[in-house]
């Protein structure tokens, strides 16, 4: 099957140089970092701005939030050179506006979920990005039934969830989405990612482009 665009990649929850560096060279587009205290795959600010020396031009760099205080996404934009904010709680639209950067928000995928109505309450949303339903909001690694989601959304979708260099292909072939976002399919514990599962993973992704 042929599409008309290279589906994007994020990496997410990286705490180590070592795995920066195994993203990047993997062909990762962006990377993610978690400021979700209770993540097992948190890192401090200045942890994150140590981090993100190491990431090239054109490989974006997104901060994940959950249901932050403004301040503190502030201070993030202090002190991280982020290029993509990730809303990733319960935030509505107007929580996640006015930091004079690009959005995406995450809608965890349950059924009774309208996603049209859902995406119209973000309108100044970059990407929506889908994840599975999880005690404590996300990067459980567990996916969610991708026929919940409507043929036509209004915005990038950004397919999360569960995914793996196994399971990868086949969810771009049939979501079709901008982009994928994976953290626990490329780790061997929590917060530590494995560079051979990101290099497949990367390899699943664009061998699913055939
Ligand atoms: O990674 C985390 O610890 C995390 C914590 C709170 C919210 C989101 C989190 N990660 C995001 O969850 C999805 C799915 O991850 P997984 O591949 O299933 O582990 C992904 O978008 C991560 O960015």
């Amino acid at each position: 099957m042929t599409f008309v665009h290279r589906t994007r990649i994020k990496i997410c929850g990286l705490t180590r140089e070592e795995d920066v560096r195994a993203a990047v060279d993997a062909g990762a587009d962006a990377i993610g970092f978690v400021f979700y205290p209770p993540s097992p795959r948190f890192v401090s600010f200045a942890r994150a701005a140590e981090l993100a020396r190491l990431i090239p031009p054109f490989v974006s760099t997104v901060g994940l939030f959950v249901n932050p205080e403004r301040s503190y996404v502030e201070a993030a934009l202090a002190a991280v050179p982020l290029q993509v904010l990730q809303f990733h709680g319960d935030e509505s639209g107007t929580d996640c506006l006015g930091y004079g950067l690009p959005f995406i928000k995450a809608a965890r995928m349950r059924p009774g979920l309208d996603l049209l109505k859902y995406a119209a309450s973000f309108p100044g949303a970059q990407g929506l990005l889908l994840d599975a339903f999880v005690e404590g909001y996300g990067g459980g690694g567990e996916t969610f039934d991708w026929s919940l989601i409507p043929s036509r959304l209004p915005l990038p979708l950004i397919l999360s969830g569960g995914l793996h260099a196994g399971n990868v292909a086949e969810a771009v072939r049939c979501v079709q989405p901008w982009a994928v976002d994976v953290s626990s399919g490329v780790e061997s514990a929590k917060g530590i990612k494995d560079a051979a599962r990101i290099t497949e993973f990367v390899a699943g992704v664009r061998h699913a482009h055939g």
